[in-house]
C-alpha cells in the first residue's frame, strides 16, 4: 500500500541548488514516487543564527516503505551528498527530514513523527502550504492559519 509523506529538504553549504536537485532525484525511485515539489525558498537560519542562508524545499512522495526504512533511505542520500553531523542545527550540505508520514505518530529518538518543529519553522510551513494549501496539520490546525518563525523568500 502506498501512503502520502511530506519531506523537508534544507542546505546551506556549497552548491545549494545542486544538493536539492540531487536529493530529490535520488529519492525518486519505484518505492518512493515524488508526486509534488515546492519551489526553492531562501531562508534565514532558524535556531542557530550565525551560519549561511539556507535553501529549503518541501516535496510530497507516495511510498511503500515503512517510516524507518524511508528514514534510512533519506540518511543514505545525506551521506552520499557529503553530509557531516557536526553541530546540532548547524551548517550542512543536505538535510532530509520526514515531516508527516500519513497519520503515523512516533516518539523514538531515531524517528519523531510528525516532525517536532514542523509548525515553528516558516521554512517548512511556507513551502508545505504551496504544495498542500488545504492540509490539516497533525495538530488539527489548517495550514493556512499557521505562520512559523523566520524569513523565507521564494527564489523564483
Ligand atoms: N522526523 C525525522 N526526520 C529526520 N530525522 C529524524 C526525525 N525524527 C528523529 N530524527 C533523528 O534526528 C537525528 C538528528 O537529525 P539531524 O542531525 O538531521 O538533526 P538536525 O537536522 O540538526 O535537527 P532537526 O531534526 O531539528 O531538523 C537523526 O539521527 C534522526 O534519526
Ligand atoms: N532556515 C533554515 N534554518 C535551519 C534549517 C533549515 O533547513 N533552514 N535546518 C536546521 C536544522 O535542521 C536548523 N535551521
Amino acid at each position: 500500500m502506498r501512503v502520502k509523506v511530506f519531506i523537508g529538504l534544507g542546505t546551506n553549504l556549497g552548491d545549494r541548488g545542486f544538493y536539492l536537485s540531487e536529493a530529490v532525484s535520488s529519492l525518486n525511485r519505484p518505492a518512493i514516487k515524488v508526486e509534488a515539489m515546492s519551489r526553492t525558498y531562501e531562508s534565514e537560519p532558524w535556531g542557530v543564527a550565525d551560519q549561511p542562508l539556507f535553501w529549503n524545499q518541501v516535496i510530497q512522495v507516495e511510498t511503500t516503505l515503512e517510516p524507518l526504512d524511508l528514514l534510512h533511505a533519506c540518511q543514505e542520500i545525506e551521506q552520499q551528498l557529503g553530509r557531516e553531523r557536526k553541530v546540532h542545527w548547524g551548517p550542512r550540505t543536505i538535510d532530509i527530514d520526514l515531516l508527516i508520514y500519513d497519520n503515523r505518530v512516533s516518539d523514538s529518538e531515531e524517528l519523531k513523527l510528525p516532525h517536532p518543529y514542523l509548525e515553528e519553522r516558516a521554512f517548512v510551513i511556507v513551502p508545505l502550504r504551496e504544495i498542500a494549501p488545504d492540509l490539516i496539520l497533525p495538530s488539527g490546525r489548517p495550514i493556512c492559519e499557521v505562520q512559523g518563525e523566520g524569513k523565507v523568500y521564494p527564489l523564483t
